[in-house]
């Protein structure tokens, strides 16, 4: 098991991932990555044309980002992932990598060395009215707003034995803030 733990920010589209990962992120100094970033084109494309990912889709995305995790956190490097994580089996991609699901991450590492990434997974949970009400607010996003409901149709939220909080989307950026620092001491 890796030393550190990093932080996931999971939730739907418009939960609000983007916007709390970065300003912890800012607070802490640690590093943070945008999920959004790593898609590959053909992922981007489908979702702007309104269809929603499927697992073949997500598997190879969320596999870089274990390895990505992975190298940053067993080289000491305090790490905040916003990320959609919507089902069990993608954020246990993200703690194993391959071995969290099927095919295609690269090799675990050597021995002795950790291939696990301990996750504190903080998730943003809200209503479908009050997050599809962000998110067609929100501008310069290549997400349709019309894809919402095909993420609620998949959410499996975090239950025991996860590392998990959960904080109301209903509350404000200081607020979640506020409560993910107080889950880290
Ligand atoms: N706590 C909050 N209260 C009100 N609006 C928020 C909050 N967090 C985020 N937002 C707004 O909601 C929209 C979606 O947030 P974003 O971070 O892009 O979500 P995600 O990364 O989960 O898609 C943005 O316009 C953002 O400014
Ligand atoms: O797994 C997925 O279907 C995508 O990752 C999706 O969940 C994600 O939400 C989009 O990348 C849009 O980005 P936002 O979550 O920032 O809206």
């Amino acid at each position: 098991m890796a030393a550190l733990p990093a932080l996931l920010v999971m939730g739907v589209s418009g939960s609000g991932k983007s916007t709390v990962g970065a300003q912890l992120a800012s607070e802490l100094g640690w590093r943070f990555y945008d999920a959004d970033d790593y898609h590959p084109e053909e992922n981007r494309v489908k979702m702007g044309k309104g269809i929603p990912l499927n697992d073949q889709d997500r598997i190879p995305w969320l596999c870089n980002l274990h390895d990505i995790l992975l190298r940053d956190v067993t080289s000491g490097q305090h790490v905040i992932l916003a990320c959609s994580a919507l089902k069990k089996v993608y954020r246990d991609i993200l703690i194993r990598g391959k071995n969290g699901a099927p095919p295609k991450c690269d090799e675990p590492g050597k021995e002795g060395k950790p291939t696990e990434v301990q996750l504190l997974v903080v998730y943003l949970s809200g209503s479908f009215e009050v997050i599809s009400g962000r998110l067609l607010k929100r501008k310069g996003h290549f997400m349709p707003p019309e894809l919402l409901q095909s993420q609620f149709d998949i959410l499996e939220p975090p239950s025991a034995p996860e590392n998990f909080i959960q904080i109301s989307v209903d509350k404000s950026l200081p607020e979640m803030i506020a409560i993910i620092m107080e889950a880290l001491k």
